[in-house]
């Protein structure tokens, strides 16, 4: 049952009378395709105000749809009458979120939400390229495909989630989606402003009917925050400096949820919130993204040396860390270091429990190579690669009890699974145990409640990595010390199709063009340590290359001759890429 007092009821299609109906099965038939020719006029109707440009292509990628907002308005109405379909499919609540993350203001975007707060299932990401790019006369058709493919009763009343970041152009964009999802009689609930795991956690609590939480931002505050305090406890003698962070919030969503949350941690944690978004622009010269890929401390910020500091993303799933040091330089802790700091954490709060649970730590190619041989050689932990993207690292860290998983670029989570989550309770509930095992199960028994685990949450593994350093007294510089990044550059190419590009072995060989990888190979072997590969991003039209080596110099000699190979052999389009120095 729909109960939430809270629900705005869009629109809804009145069921036809069934008094004359012979047979039940009769009965429901009539029942669904009369309800279903009503749902059919309904979103004819609609679709009509949100017409597609005639010859538009776009493909649901990485992270959903993206591209500038001014194309997305027939896309957001057709994620509305998706997002109703999988509801009905499912029979749960499912979500939508209006963001497009890092990318500039001007671009927009869309992803689905299942279920249990995961990203949508991937035949269904083939079915949102299908809708979006039929015609306008072909919709009710392709429509009508997806109901009979998957065999949807469409008398079942989708219920779905929406939410969106600050981009000007989200509120209008997000009224498409829900008049997508009234179109298909559905109910849906605007959540307005939120981040994107605020609304993965938001359905995964409605659909364990609250088991996972309250389906609110404020019991999202409330589980998070409390189970942050209760990991305090066991962090004493803070400092100021330890209690201290700097928090760079990209000007966008994150900034005005850390606002929304901070009273309730300010006792242990003492926020200074830079680029709020009260004058700067969305994710311009800041945020998670442009630290990390620049590798340099983002406008709007004045770092102290030695002072910890934290970079979120457009839409707060991702967040990175760094500081300066006496002399000036920069160090970034990115995605691998949190993995890193996480898991060892997690390693040894298992072994003073006792608990045998079984923990990998899941990343992509563009983990550093000096990170995964610190987790392989020195930890003795399980690393898996997948391809980007992160529904393949979520994917794989179910298979295990515990699988922490982080994009290099800050995206990231800790998954339990449900034995692990048991066992981690009965410990906690023995009366038996000696201090030591009572404190380790106390840690990590907070430590799921902490932690976000539909997706990965900025905010979430911010209050994480800082209850970990608190409890073990560490300092940034510290925690950056536990291993030396192999220098590493990312750069960018444009060619007129990436699509020329396939890859192979979690993306780390290219398969086509010919030859191309051989070429690579031949140029990886020119440098000490040296490691490179190139994918077409799944988000942006282009051609991504990544290269590490011995020293920063190599490792941009390394990105900018393979670079040029793209180019070269991938069809590049505009100026040739020049050397970084
Ligand atoms: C190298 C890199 O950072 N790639 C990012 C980027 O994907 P691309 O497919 O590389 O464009 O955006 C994705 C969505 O945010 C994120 O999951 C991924 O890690
Ligand atoms: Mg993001």
């Amino acid at each position: 049952m729909w109960t939430d007092p809270y629900i705005k009821l869009m629109h809804k299609t009145e069921a036809t009378s069934t008094a004359d109906c012979r047979s039940r099965k009769y009965r429901c038939q009539r029942r669904n395709s009369a309800n279903m020719s009503d749902q059919f006029a309904e979103v004819n109707k609609h679709s009509s105000q949100h017409p597609k440009p005639p010859g538009l292509v776009l493909q649901y990628g990485t992270a959903g749809f993206r591209t500038n907002a001014k194309l997305l308005d027939h896309i957001m109405f057709r994620m509305g009458l998706l997002a109703a379909l999988r509801s009905k499919k499912t029979q749960a609540t499912i979500g939508v979120m209006v963001t497009a993350s890092h990318n500039p203001e001007e671009d927009n975007g869309v992803k689905l939400v299942d279920p249990m707060g995961e990203m949508v299932t991937p035949s269904w990401e083939g079915y949102a390229t299908l809708l979006a790019n039929a015609e306008n006369e072909d919709l009710l058709a392709a429509l009508k495909d997806v109901i009979a493919k998957e065999e949807i009763n469409m008398s079942y009343e989708a219920k779905v989630f929406v939410g969106r970041d600050t981009r000007s152009s989200s509120a209008a964009l997000s009224q498409a989606v829900l008049e997508g999802v009234s179109s298909f009689g559905g109910l849906s609930k605007d959540y307005g402003l939120v981040t994107t795991p605020q609304l993965h956690y938001m359905v995964c609590c409605q659909n364990t009917q609250g088991k996972y939480g309250e389906a609110s931002v404020e019991g999202y505050y409330n589980k998070l925050c409390q189970a942050f305090l209760k990991l305090l406890k066991h962090a004493s003698n803070c400092t100021d400096d330890q209690k201290h962070l700097s928090l760079d919030g990209a000007n966008g969503i994150g900034a005005l949820k850390v606002r929304e949350m901070e009273h309730n941690v300010a006792k242990e944690l003492q926020i200074s919130l830079h680029n709020d978004g009260s004058t700067g622009k969305l994710n311009h010269q800041c945020g998670a993204d442009f630290v990390k890929v620049q590798q340099k401390a983002p406008t709007g910020c004045e770092i102290k040396a030695g002072e910890r500091c934290c970079s979120f993303d457009g839409d707060a799933d991702r967040i990175v860390y760094y500081y300066s040091d006496s002399e000036g330089q920069f160090h970034l802790l990115d995605g691998d270091k949190i993995a890193t700091l996480i898991s060892t954490y997690l390693k040894e709060l298992l072994i003073q429990a006792g608990l045998n649970l079984n923990m990998a730590v899941v990343q992509t190619a563009y983990a550093n190579g000096s990170s995964t041989r610190y987790l392989e050689e020195t930890m003795k932990l399980t690393v898996r690669c997948t391809k980007t993207g992160v529904k393949h690292l979520h994917h794989v860290a179910q298979e295990f009890d515990i699988g922490v998983y982080f994009e290099a670029n800050g995206h990231g989570t800790v998954l339990f699974s449900k034995s692990a989550e048991d066992k981690v309770q009965k410990l906690f509930d023995n009366p038996n145990n000696d201090d030591e095992m009572k404190r380790a199960a106390h840690l990590l028994l907070n430590t799921i409640h902490v932690v976000n685990q539909t997706v990965g949450d900025a905010l979430s593994d911010m209050l994480l990595i800082e209850a970990i350093l608190a409890i073990k007294g560490m300092t940034v510089q510290q925690w950056d010390a536990i291993y030396t990044d192999l220098p590493n550059r990312q750069l960018k190419v444009k060619v007129a199709d990436r699509r020329v590009i396939d890859t192979t072995d979690a993306e780390r060989r290219a398969v086509t063009p010919a030859g191309f990888q051989d070429s690579i190979d031949a140029l990886v072997k020119k440098y000490p340590m040296a490691r490179s590969f190139v994918r077409p991003s799944g988000t942006e039209d282009v051609v991504r290359v990544y290269a590490e080596a011995d020293t920063q110099e190599n490792a941009d000699a390394l990105a900018h001759e393979v670079s040029l190979a793209v180019y070269r052999l991938a069809g590049g389009v505009g100026d040739e890429p020049k050397p970084l120095h």
